[in-house]
């Protein structure tokens, strides 16, 4: 007989869903979420924590990150990459095809990686599988393996081994998506225009933040997310935007959304909180692409997700080397490190400037994604048989970012430094306690 009705009870949080706030107690079983209710008592859970104060969000989805793994592991890896996560609060990701080598755009390499994830990783996951020039017969064979979706480039990748696709290749692989009933995820920059504008830098050797930002324009997302808008009609192929980096792009976006074509945006934490002077004081640090905007197209990117208009949001953690960084920022690794400072840059930057609702924070980091990709309730809700995914934070606790908070395996961030109100205290993953900082009489387990 079992002695505990609840392996873990957490008790007096205030929950935080898509919806509404309510203070109960939350009854945890063999993973799952079994009750909700303001009557369980705390000595009926094998494990008890005390959230009086706090609240409990719905684990964080980070729908975008790379880590590397196989082949680069060096970048980053499951093990560090799942702990930076479990820091920030999240408790499933979806790892991007490329970064890895080799990059999942076969089988084979789907199984390999899979098989590493299961053995390192702390949370739950699900990998993306790439769509290159030349595998168009190998999307079938990842989707049985279970992808979560695809994934395509439409300007350079910034590496080698995963090519970005001519039109061709969108077209012949949305039409087998579509097929699949699958979703292709893309990067949307055009290559014909950022090669154009950056071959005129590289020439002039202008290593300025303003001009790497000038050769990757916003019109170049718009005229991407323009072509493969005309793609999605003609093959009915579901999309959705990834990083976006302005509320400009977001128009054409929002135009399709309503003539019924089937597709969904995403935005990520440092287009909602850094600028292109951030670039030029930070350094390479804060490299990526589509670059940094102004603190105007933050604000409009804000106010697209107070009316509901952004669907979701990914960190586009995209690690390297502390010594692929250095020298200028032309030559320098483009992506940003952030998986772990998701939730607190959102209610820093949202929630306490900006008065975003914390129900919205739940719904683009939690509800929408597990809708979106098709794993709702199960992930992304606080309901009875869900799983048991859960942020508990403290609101008001202030912090500053020091670089030995990172669990990341290059400890690289552009939020070194800055403050947050808002503080992950602990992180549930399918009822495992996967990281807490709570003390003394907050927690408790049998002695
Ligand atoms: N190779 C990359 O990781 N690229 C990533 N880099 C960025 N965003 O700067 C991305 O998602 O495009
Ligand atoms: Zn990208
Ligand atoms: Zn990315």
């Amino acid at each position: 007989m079992n002695l505990w009705e609840y392996d873990l009870v957490i008790k007096n949080g205030m929950i935080v869903n898509e919806e509404k706030q309510i203070k109960a107690n939350v009854g945890i079983k063999e993973g799952k979420i079994v009750e909700i209710d303001a009557h369980i008592m705390p000595n009926q859970g094998k494990h008890s924590i005390d959230a009086d104060g706090l609240y409990l969000f719905p684990g964080v989805i980070d729908t975008h990150v790379h880590f590397n793994e196989p082949g680069r592991s060096e970048w980053e890896g499951f093990k560090t990459g799942s702990k930076s996560l479990a820091a920030g609060g999240s408790t499933l990701f979806f790892d991007m095809p490329l970064n890895s080598h080799p990059p999942t755009t076969t089988k084979e390499a789907f199984l390999q990686k899979d098989a590493l994830a299961k053995e390192k990783s702390l949370i739950d996951y699900r990998l993306w599988g790439g769509v290159v020039p030349g595998n168009l017969d190998e999307l079938e064979k990842l989707y049985q393996c279970g992808v979560i979706g695809f994934k395509a480039f439409m300007s350079n990748s910034g590496i080698e081994d995963f090519q970005f696709s001519d039109d061709r290749t969108l077209l012949q692989s949305m039409k087998k998506i579509a097929e699949l009933q699958s979703i292709l995820a893309v990067h949307a920059e055009s290559d014909t225009i950022t090669s154009f504008l950056s071959e005129e830098i590289i020439s002039r050797r202008d290593h300025s933040a303003l001009a790497f930002a000038n050769a990757r324009p916003i019109y170049s997302e718009i005229e991407a997310v323009q072509r493969i808008i005309a793609y999605a009609e003609v093959t009915k192929c579901k999309v959705h935007i990834v990083h976006i980096s302005s509320s400009k792009v977001l128009k054409p976006i929002l135009a399709a959304k309503a003539k019924g074509v089937d597709i969904s945006v995403e935005t990520c934490p440092h287009y909602l909180s850094l600028t292109v002077n951030d670039l030029e004081k930070l350094g390479s640090v804060a490299k990526c692409a589509p670059p940094l905007r102004t603190k105007q197209e933050i604000d409009n990117l804000w106010a697209a997700i107070g009316k509901g208009e952004i669907d979701v949001i990914g960190s586009d953690h995209s690690p390297s080397l502390v010594s692929m960084k250095e020298g200028t920022l032309l030559e320098a690794w483009g992506g940003i490190s952030g998986c772990q400072t998701t939730l607190s840059v959102l209610l820093e930057e949202g929630y306490w400037k900006r008065g975003i609702p914390l129900e919205m924070i739940a719904k683009i980091t939690s509800a929408n994604p597990a809708k979106r990709f098709g794993i709702f309730p199960n992930k992304g809700s606080f309901s009875i048989g869900s799983d048991g995914d859960i942020a508990i934070v403290d609101l008001n606790e202030q912090f500053t970012l020091q670089k030995e908070d990172l669990y990341y395996k290059n400890k690289l961030s552009p939020y070194i430094g800055k403050t947050f109100r808002g503080r992950v205290k602990a992180t549930i993953s399918q009822g495992q306690i996967v990281y807490s900082t709570l003390k003394g009489n907050k927690i408790s387990s049998p002695k």
